[in-house]
């Protein structure tokens, strides 16, 4: 039975029309060239006939469960974490597109879902992405990290900020570390990007940035921060090899640790442990 009469069989057992099938959007293609869509089922909407479908009846059809995609990523490997977020982020994405912002007539998904057009004018939207820039700051020995209050207890990461309409990379990283721990940085190396589906699509920009020599005290923005603070290499090449890093100590406290491995954070973090002198060099 090919996939597409599978997935009618189980629409119709859960009484769904299978032209619902027609709302699947594609993610990406294995190494078989086998084409990858992905599917909203809808189990969240309340007032949608899609709330006509019940968890529990899904998860005991097809053997499994539904668990939250902040959770389910740091349980996958980085491949299907890479295509879940783009799922998750593609079909969020149409949700919200429904309707033209100008004419507010209906818009109309194309086949793969890499676009939507207005029915009434021919306005063309595509998915959006917001560019994050996220730094880790270092003073050459050691690096600043930083935690927001929701964060995981114990749990430290790099600097990061969205980018304001007409800025650089380069601005958007020299503002943020300025406006969230008053530094001002000087050198700053590219490291790697990452597609992010929180809070809506974004795109990470990674680098690695230096303060100017001596100039090293925090000015911590508590609107922005819980914490911020100078850490030397082996506690943090410590941090990096925790295997159970989220898990309280028997003292009651949580042990410091970093975001998890798929998060570009935690590359970024790991490249300095491994390379710290690089990034403090002049390019
Ligand atoms: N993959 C990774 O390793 C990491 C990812 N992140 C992501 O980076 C994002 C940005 O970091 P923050 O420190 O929160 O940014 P931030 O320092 O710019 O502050 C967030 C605030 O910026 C404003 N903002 C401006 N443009 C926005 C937009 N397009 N969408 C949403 N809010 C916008 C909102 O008021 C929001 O509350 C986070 O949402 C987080 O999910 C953060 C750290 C690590
Ligand atoms: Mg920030």
């Amino acid at each position: 039975m090919s996939l597409r009469h599978e997935l009618e069989r189980l629409l119709g057992k859960f009484g769904q029309d299978s032209q619902r099938i027609e709302d699947s959007v594609l993610i990406g293609c294995s190494e078989q060239q086998e084409a990858w869509f992905a599917l909203d089922l809808g189990l969240n909407s309340s007032s949608s006939i899609n709330a006509s479908l019940q968890k529990p009846e899904v998860e005991k059809e097809l053997t499994g469960s539904f668990t939250e995609l902040r959770k389910a990523l740091y349980q996958l490997n980085v491949k299907d974490a890479s295509l879940l977020s783009t799922a998750q982020a593609l079909l969020r994405w149409h949700d919200t597109h429904q309707f033209c912002s100008r004419s507010g007539q209906p818009t109309k998904k194309n086949m793969a879902g890499s676009k939507r057009v207005c029915s009434s004018n021919q306005i063309i939207y595509y998915p959006q992405m917001a560019p994050v820039v996220i730094t880790l700051v270092s003073d050459g020995t050691r690096c600043l990290l930083a935690r927001q209050s929701f964060f995981p207890k114990g749990m430290y990461s790099a600097l990061a900020g969205f980018c304001d309409i007409g800025e650089s990379l380069e601005e958007t990283v020299r503002r943020e570390v300025a406006e969230e721990v008053g530094l001002e940085v000087e050198r700053l190396h590219y490291s790697a990007s990452q597609h992010w589906p929180f809070p809506n699509s974004s795109l990470m920009i990674a680098c690695h940035a230096t303060v100017k020599p001596g100039q090293t005290e925090i000015r911590l923005n508590l609107r922005e921060l819980e914490a911020a603070a100078w850490f030397r290499h082996d506690e943090v090449a410590i941090a990096l090899r925790r295997n159970n890093p989220y898990t309280q100590q028997q003292n009651g406290a949580f042990p410091f640790c970093l975001p998890p491995k798929f998060a570009i954070a935690h590359q970024l973090i790991k490249e300095w442990v491994e390379k710290p002198i690089r990034f403090t060099l002049p390019v």
